[in-house]
């Protein structure tokens, strides 16, 4: 049989055509997946391709079988030539971009228009596939995506690992306990420090100790400029110029030191300058590194981008203080050869210039000779610090005065509420109020929130009288102390008070009502600690000392106030545990610049810094200004303070170094600057006050709710002005509704909430509700009246710790314009009108429309109701 002779170009234009659809396939699959599969890879591949064929009703068989043989053909002959064929950038075709594979078929002469229809076929596709995807698959693709990212993760870590480099991925709980054990003791803080702290800590990479253990001559380019990129994450090095840090990165070298490590000892030649890069280190002005670990708060401490052990070199000095290691520590130091000609010593010369300045101009330093200015301020220390950054834990033991250079500081105190009058008193009465309920009605179980701020309070007691057994613990408990009470001969109003508290903490308990994770949730820390009675004592007599406002130093007789002195150093000594009960943190003061923190005891010890002629001006001056200085003296021995940074930089003077110099002018400026804070009974109420859930919720809703549903209401229109909401704001703005018919169904529909069978338009809200249960009334709450400031809402006096979930009366309303649903939310109560039936919401809200509503219908008798509303009034 002859065949028929055909050209080259013929047969090229007859393979073109018989491999397409098959060949179409091939290469679309070889663009997919670009990475596993190519045509011409190899011929182990073939297999594969033959399989997908094989599901493809449209790759016929004939075609199938040429394009596998061109296929086959093609890639064992252009194996080596496919590489150079394949166009490295996207070719252009036909004006369009187009992807290699596309060029690929240009050079085979497949049609352009079976190109473009599949293209087009693959474009439909891809939008449908986005536009049909579900929910739950949507949900599958973040699960999938999340996966890798975990496979991602773990491989980082094993090649870490594998590399040596495991330790910069040290997890927080390492180091947490590790600086936890470095600094001993979490002191008086009854916030976790841990919460401030950056989750890890980054140590010293592999490659970058490689580096710095290098020679200063060997390190390329290269190297220098990975050390510069990974010691700017050091604020102590970014402040430095580009030379400047170049020429320190040239020659730094990495040492890494155990806890208590001397690095520098004071009155040593100085050899060099360090860079902190992790961990910790402490500054004592002692010979000897002990006072670092027994004195801790006394001394400061210097952490990851600080840097150290300038003074020496700048000054030509020796050293001026004992540097030691708090923990496992990486150092980077610069030789002192280095220093000098990096020019790091201008940089500090820069530092010390604006010091200088800063000092001079402010008012405290006005009459101070300029060189002893320049003294003070080479003594002192310019630092930086993040927010939320604590400066000082307590004022009392602190060594400086600091000054605000820039940026703002917070001053908190640390409010003892377990010795707060007001408090207990609040406490006890809202508690008494509740257990007299309780025992009257059997119907209405409060709920655990109820009691969240009694609990508060009887956290302080011992943990067997919440043990939910029976009167008997009440009593031994009770028992117990007032032995103790007796032998101690203790104030008959504390007596009481603690009496009626542990009955109470009993009581509760009996009835299930004290609920640990409730009382865990409100606690700092979640700390269950005993007020003894000693404390308690003192504290008492502390109290009585602050509200007769005469200062204890004139007041009492020396021998009285050296004996209670020494019973309150006792007291003090104690741990930190016992001697705040419950404490919570009040923000007192914002510090900004030019102003300072921690000269109270300055000014006490005042006599101690002047000169004997100041010293008889002054003791004239004493008489006439006796109560004003008490005040600041009681202040300043009494009360301690906190300062956390709000982010600021701010100048730490020695108090030392203040004294030596420090002239009449200069402390009545000092007297000037230095605020008096509120005392802790105003403190307490002002706690109290923001604390209750009603100013507290107002608030909320005049922030966001109300603006919230201001913005819906325009974006709807005065169309939906008579229907019910529908949108999901879970808005806490009344507690109480009254319903306007006797008799109505109540029905809760998840789109128009709440709605009575026996009215036609929806039910109007009703925001007062009058002592006496015969005389329910009704009136409308307006958004307007809602938002306006509790202040502002005449004849509504704030309770006190009025908890969420109990019934609380709304204001008169303003006008009667909106006649809408409020939605209710978890524990509020409704009440029909007229009705004796009460609804209380134990679950979910009227407008979560995601939950299934559980009403709890508890019918209540007429005599119930009129108790529940008399106690209603007794909260107006
Ligand atoms: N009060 C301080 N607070 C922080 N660091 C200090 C304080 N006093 C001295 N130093 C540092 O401790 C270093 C001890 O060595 P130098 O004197 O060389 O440099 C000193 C300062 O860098």
């Amino acid at each position: 049989m002859e065949y028929p002779k055909i050209t080259e170009a013929q047969r090229r234009m007859q393979r073109g055509r018989s491999i397409d659809v098959g060949f179409t396939f091939n290469r679309r699959s070889s663009c997919e997946m670009q990475n596993q599969l190519s045509p011409c890879e190899s011929i182990d591949d073939h297999a594969d391709i033959k399989k997908r064929l094989q599901y493809k009703s449209w790759a016929i068989g004939s075609a199938r079988r040429t394009s596998l043989q061109v296929e086959k053909k093609r890639s064992v002959s252009s194996k080596a030539s496919y590489g150079d064929r394949r166009p490295s950038q996207p070719a252009k075709f036909n004006g369009h971009k187009t992807a290699r594979w596309q060029a690929d078929y240009m050079k085979m002469n497949v049609p352009k228009r079976w190109l473009k229809e599949y293209e087009k076929k693959q474009a439909d596709l891809r939008k449908d596939r986005k536009k049909k995807l579900q929910p739950l698959d949507r949900f599958r693709r973040a699960v999938r995506l999340i996966q890798t990212c975990n496979t991602a993760f773990r491989s980082i870590v094993h090649y870490a690992v594998e590399k040596g480099q495991h330790e910069q991925v040290t997890s927080d709980a390492t180091l947490s306990l590790k600086s936890a054990a470095a600094q001993g003791v979490m002191e008086n803080l009854m916030f976790d420090p841990e919460h401030y702290k950056c989750h890890h800590e980054f140590l010293m990479p592999g490659w970058a100790k490689e580096i710095t253990c290098k020679e200063p001559e060997s390190r390329t380019k290269q190297e220098i400029h990975s050390i510069v990129q990974l010691m700017k994450q050091l604020k102590g090095f970014r402040r430095y110029s580009s030379n400047i840090q170049e020429a320190i990165c040239g020659a730094l070298k990495y040492d890494c030191f155990c806890r208590r490590r001397v690095v520098i000892r004071k009155g040593h030649v100085a050899q060099r300058f360090y860079f902190i890069f992790s961990g910790s280190v402490c500054v004592t002005v002692d010979d000897d590194e002990h006072s670092a670990f027994a004195k801790p708060t006394e001394n400061a401490v210097l952490r990851r981008g600080d840097h150290f052990g300038e003074l020496a070199f700048v000054r030509g000095h020796k050293r001026a203080a004992t540097i030691v290691c708090l923990e496992r520590t990486e150092l980077l130091s610069v030789e002192k050869e280095d220093f000098f000609s990096a020019k790091i010593d201008l940089s500090f010369n820069a530092d010390m210039q604006r010091r200088v300045e800063f000092l001079k101009e402010h008012h405290v330093f006005s009459t101070w000779p300029e060189d002893v200015v320049k003294q003070v301020a080479e003594e002192s220390r310019l630092q930086d610090y993040n927010s939320d950054e604590v400066i000082v834990r307590d004022s009392s033991k602190l060594h400086w005065i600091i000054f605000i250079t820039k940026g703002q500081c917070d001053v908190l105190r640390l409010l003892d509420l377990s010795n707060c009058k007001e408090y207990i008193d609040h406490a006890v009465k809202y508690r008494m109020e509740k257990i007299q309920e309780d025992a009257s009605s059997s119907t209405y179980s409060p709920n655990a929130d109820d009691i969240s701020l009694s609990s508060i309070v009887l956290r302080g007691f011992p943990s067997r009288s919440e043990s939910p057994e029976d009167e008997s613990t009440a009593a031994s408990a009770e028992n117990t102390l007032t032995t103790r009470g007796k032998a101690k001969s203790e104030p008959a109003i504390f007596k009481a008070g603690v009496r009626t508290a542990v009955a109470i903490a009993c009581q509760a308990s009996t009835k299930g009502i004290l609920h640990s994770e409730n009382t865990k949730g409100k606690s700092p820390k979640g700390r269950v600690s005993f007020r003894d009675e000693v404390k308690q004592e003192f504290s008492v007599q502390k109290e009585r000392r602050q509200f007769s406002e005469i200062p204890r130093r004139y007041s009492e007789p020396a021998p009285v106030r050296r004996a209670i002195d020494d019973e309150e150093e006792k007291v003090d000594k104690k741990p930190a545990e016992d001697s705040i009960g419950v404490g919570v943190y009040m923000m007192v003061d914002r510090l900004r610049p030019g102003q300072c923190f921690g000269s109270w005891s300055l000014l006490e010890q005042e006599d101690k810094c002047l000169t004997l002629a100041q010293n008889i001006e002054r003791e004239m001056n004493k008489v006439k200004n006796i109560k004003r200085q008490s005040k600041k003296y009681n202040q300043g021995r009494e009360r301690r303070f906190t300062l956390v940074s709000g982010g600021c930089e701010v100048i730490k003077v020695a108090k030392e170094v203040f004294f030596k110099y420090s002239d009449a002018a200069t402390l009545d400026e000092l007297r000037r600057l230095t605020a008096t804070y509120p005392r802790d009974s105003i403190l307490c109420q002002t706690y109290l006050q923001q604390s209750d859930w009603r100013t507290y919720r107002e608030g909320i809703v005049d922030n966001v709710v109300v603006r919230h549903i201001a913005r819906l209401e325009t974006a709807k229109g005065s169309a939906r002005s008579h229907t019910v909401r529908s949108s999901p704001v879970p808005s806490p703005l009344c507690s109480i509704k009254l319903w306007p018919s006797v008799n109505s169904k109540w029905e809760y529909f998840p789109d128009t909430g709440w709605v009575s069978g026996h009215v036609t338009r929806p039910a109007i809200e009703a925001g007062t509700i009058r002592a006496n249960a015969t005389n329910m009334d009704r009136t409308p709450v307006t958004t307007s009246s809602r938002s306006q400031s509790p202040s502002l809402r005449k004849g509504f006096p704030a309770p006190f710790g009025t908890p969420r979930g109990s019934p609380v009366p709304l204001p008169a309303p303003a006008s009667k314009s909106s006649e809408k649903l409020l939605p209710l939310v978890t524990n509020d109560l409704v009440l029909a009108q007229g009705s004796q039936r009460a609804l209380v919401l134990t679950h979910g809200g009227s407008r979560c429309n995601d939950y299934q509503l559980q009403i709890e219908r508890s019918i209540i008798n007429k005599q119930d109701l009129k108790k529940t509303n008399s106690q209603f009034g007794k909260v107006t």
